[in-house]
This record gives C-alpha cells, structure tokens and sequence, in this order.
C-alpha cells in the first residue's frame, strides 16, 4: 500500500488511502480511488488498513474539507499584482488596467495563470470561474497544473457593432477550443463584462449563445452605485432588471459583486436560481461602499458564493482569507454580528461555490471526485481545536494548507508542489517584459 517514493505520487492518478484526518469534527480515513473518485469517508481512524492503496498519506490530525471554489476571478491579473493600488474603480480601470492589459501577449496569459493555479493550489483553491482574454492560453496552465476551471472570454463590445461581431466570435471559438480539449477538469462559459461595457444586443447573444450550448454565464453586476445610476439614466430600469430583460439571469449565472443590489434585485436573482458572488477583500480596496446584501439575498434564494476577483484589486487568491473578511465585513457592514456565521462562510467558498459552477465536487461524501485539501491544525493559528470550523474562517489562512489534491490527483503534498519555482520565475520574467513594452509604448 505505501509507497517509499512518495515523488511517484505526482501527476497522474493513483488510488490513495488519507489517514487520521479530522472531517468536522470525526477522526476519519479517506479512500480514493485510481479514478478520482472519493470511496470512502470512514470512521476509521487508528484501525491499521490492510487496503492495496498506491499510496498512503498520514494526515497527521488534519482537517480534511472539500477544495475551496473561487467563483470570480481573473486569474491572469497576477502579472498586474501591486500595479495600480489606491484608486478608485472607473480610473483604476481606463487610467492604469485596461492600458496595461492592451500589451499582454498569449505567453503572458499562460505564465500569470500558471502562477495563479500555482497559487490557488497552495492555498487550498481546487476550481476557479475565470473570466480574461486569450483564454486558450488559459486552458494550457489549468490542463498543466491539474486544477479545475470554467473559462470565460471577457465579453466587451462598447456597445459597437462591429466590435460586438469580433467578441462572439471570440467567445463561439474559445467554446469550441475548450469542447475540443474534452477534459473534464476545464469547463467553458460566456463572459459578459458588465452592463457598461456590453450593448444589450451583446447581452442578449451572450444570453442565447449561453443557452444553446447549456455553459455558464459570468458576469460583473452592480459592483458600484455609479453602475446603478448610470444604468436608471440609459436604460431606464436598475442592473438586475436590465440584465433580466436580456436573458443573462439564469440558474447558471454567476453574477459577481452584487454589491448595490436593492431588495427587489436580491428577489430577482433568488426567483431566477442566480449565483451571487461575493468579493469582500476587493470590494472593500476598491471602496464600493457597499457590502453585497448577503442575508437579503440568501433569505431570496440565491446561491451566495465567494470570489477573490483579480490580484490587482486583492490583491492574492487565498480563499481561508477571503472567508475571514466575507463573514467580518458583513457583521461590520450590516450591523449585526449574527450575519454569515462560520458555516456559511464556509458553504459559500466549498459547496456553493461548486453549485454556482456546476461541479460535482464541493462536499466530501462517497461517489464524488476527490477534490480535497488538508489543513493544519499543528500551526500556532489553528490551537486549539475548540471548532474546526471556527479556525477555518476566522484564524487560519492559505498558509495552513499542507496538500491540495483535484479530481483524486495530489497536487500539493506536505506543502511541496513540484515545478514550483520554474513557474515564479516565468511569471516574474513575464510581468517584467509586458511593463517595459507597455512603457516604451
Ligand atoms: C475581464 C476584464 O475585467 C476587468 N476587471 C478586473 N477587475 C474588475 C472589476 O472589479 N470590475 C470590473 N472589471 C474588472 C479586467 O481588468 C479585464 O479587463
Ligand atoms: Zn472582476
């Protein structure tokens, strides 16, 4: 059962046997098999396995939980981590993102997400909704690192039609590409920007086209009170029921931020199966003076999740931390430290999360694919262990975690991912190049 070469563990399947983890608040064993898929979550702590398991991983005391999702991100946006800090989001967009961003390059796409999976691996992320440009580039670094993610073509036409003709088929090709790789680690979705950037014509195709081919929708919704007022002054109604006139407000729509949504809004998006995803940590760096309306949008029916956006405006992708600030903010913000409790904090970066995107994974049950990490509770954060769940949202961080694995593949183990430093290293290099390109213009 135990292997001596614990390096042979990486990058392909093998059956595994995880001992002495704590999955609430039980002792269990874990058995996965060559598949992926998780066999059994067992009370079996301290029994000595006689199983014919490729590997045997000693938890060590652990706690076990299923892969954290991160349901709004532009994974890519690490090459412009600490680029443009301290503005607000209109000018921090046309002023210093969107002209940087006119100088990335297809291999700049693959070295940032490759450092973003590297990074979400390292800190317990197992599937990622990414929404960016030069996608297919994308898909290589998720299908190098064994992560799992639903890629989206940011859709923005500026209300042109000629643009709009170019953004569909952008959005139609990276659908056929993704189809084409058939791996069931990376899913395709329609991503339009947000309702300043997207024509209703653009909208109302993304709505179609999302349709047709039964993927995803991702897009920004209502992150500031200018997007609102803005929106009542072109369009005569409010973003929620604008978007709705398009078609865009479906059971798979991830609608990030919500921040300015009103209480008929939040009804909306619960009688429409929405996934309403909540990016605290950039919300409150970009200062939409808001907090998404959790509670109104939970009691609605909404499926509320958890995203880190971009790197520019976090600026990591650690999902433990983004828990911690979702479930203090909203005390903070809503008056009431009753609000998104420890629990639900955690539903919303695990099993939600995984609703939102459609995946099978999120909960460690039997029958599922083994998206699974390990967190330390032999770090001075996590002692003691009066409530696991307690010291997932509000003491630990990325950091506690010790192996990450996705679709039954280890891809972290004992805090070691291999290929590691190669991956920094290009990803600095290219974060380099693409500001003296855009400097010397
Ligand atoms: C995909 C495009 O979206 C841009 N972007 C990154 N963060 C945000 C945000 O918080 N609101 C709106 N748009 C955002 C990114 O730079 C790409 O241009
Ligand atoms: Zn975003």
């Amino acid at each position: 059962m135990t292997s001596d070469d614990m390096d042979g563990i990486f990058g392909k399947n093998h059956s595994l046997l995880i001992t002495n983890v704590v999955v609430d608040t039980k002792k269990v064993d874990i058995v996965i098999d060559e598949k992926g898929i998780i066999t059994s979550v067992g009370e079996m702590a301290g029994k000595a396995w006689k199983g014919d398991e490729d590997f045997l991983i000693d938890g060590n005391g652990a706690l076990a939980l299923p892969g954290l999702v991160n349901t709004h991100t532009h994974a890519a946006m690490t090459l412009l981590r600490g680029y443009a800090d301290d503005m607000i989001l209109q000018d921090w967009l046309s002023q210093k993102i969107w002209p940087l961003e006119a100088h990335l390059k297809p291999e700049d796409i693959y070295w940032a997400t490759k450092l973003a999976c590297i990074e979400m691996i390292r800190s317990g992320t197992t599937a990622f909704n990414d929404m960016y440009f030069m996608m297919d580039q994308a898909a290589k670094a998720v299908n190098e690192t064994g992560i799992r993610a639903v890629l989206s073509y940011g859709f923005i036409d500026l209300f042109n039609a000629e643009k709009r003709e170019a953004e569909c088929k952008a959005t139609e090709n990276l659908a056929a590409h993704i189809k084409s790789l058939d791996n069931p680690r990376i899913t395709a979705a329609v991503g339009p920007h947000a309702i300043y950037t997207v024509s209703p014509e653009g909208l109302k195709w993304c709505a179609e086209f999302a349709q047709q081919q039964k993927i995803g929708i991702h897009i920004h919704l209502s992150e500031t009170e200018k997007e609102v007022t803005d929106c009542v002054a072109t369009h005569g109604k409010r973003p929620a029921a604008h978007l709705d006139s398009c078609g865009i407000l479906t059971p798979r729509t991830v609608a990030a931020h919500c921040c300015w949504l009103d209480d008929a809004e939040c009804r909306l998006l619960g009688e429409r199966g929405v996934s309403a995803a909540h990016n605290p940590v950039s919300n409150m760096k970009l200062a939409t003076n808001r907090a998404m309306p959790y509670a109104d949008l939970k009691a609605a029916g909404a499926n509320t999740c958890l995203g880190t956006d971009g790197c520019a405006s976090n600026n990591n992708l650690d999902m433990l931390e983004e828990m911690k600030v979702a479930a203090i903010l909203q005390k903070f913000f809503w008056n009431n430290p009753t609000v998104l409790p420890a629990p639900e904090a955690l539903a919303m970066a695990s099993a939600n999360g995984a609703k939102a995107l459609g995946l099978p994974t999120g909960r460690l049950v039997a029958g599922v694919p083994a998206d699974i990490i390990l967190v330390s509770n032999r770090d001075a954060c996590n002692i003691p262990l009066h409530n696991a769940t307690s010291n997932l949202v509000y003491s630990t961080n990325g950091g506690s975690v010790e192996t990450t694995i996705c679709n039954g593949r280890v891809l972290m183990l004992d805090r070691g991912i291999p290929d590691e430093a190669y991956v920094l290293n290009g990803a600095a290099e290219a974060a380099v190049a693409l500001v003296e390109r855009a400097q010397s213009g």
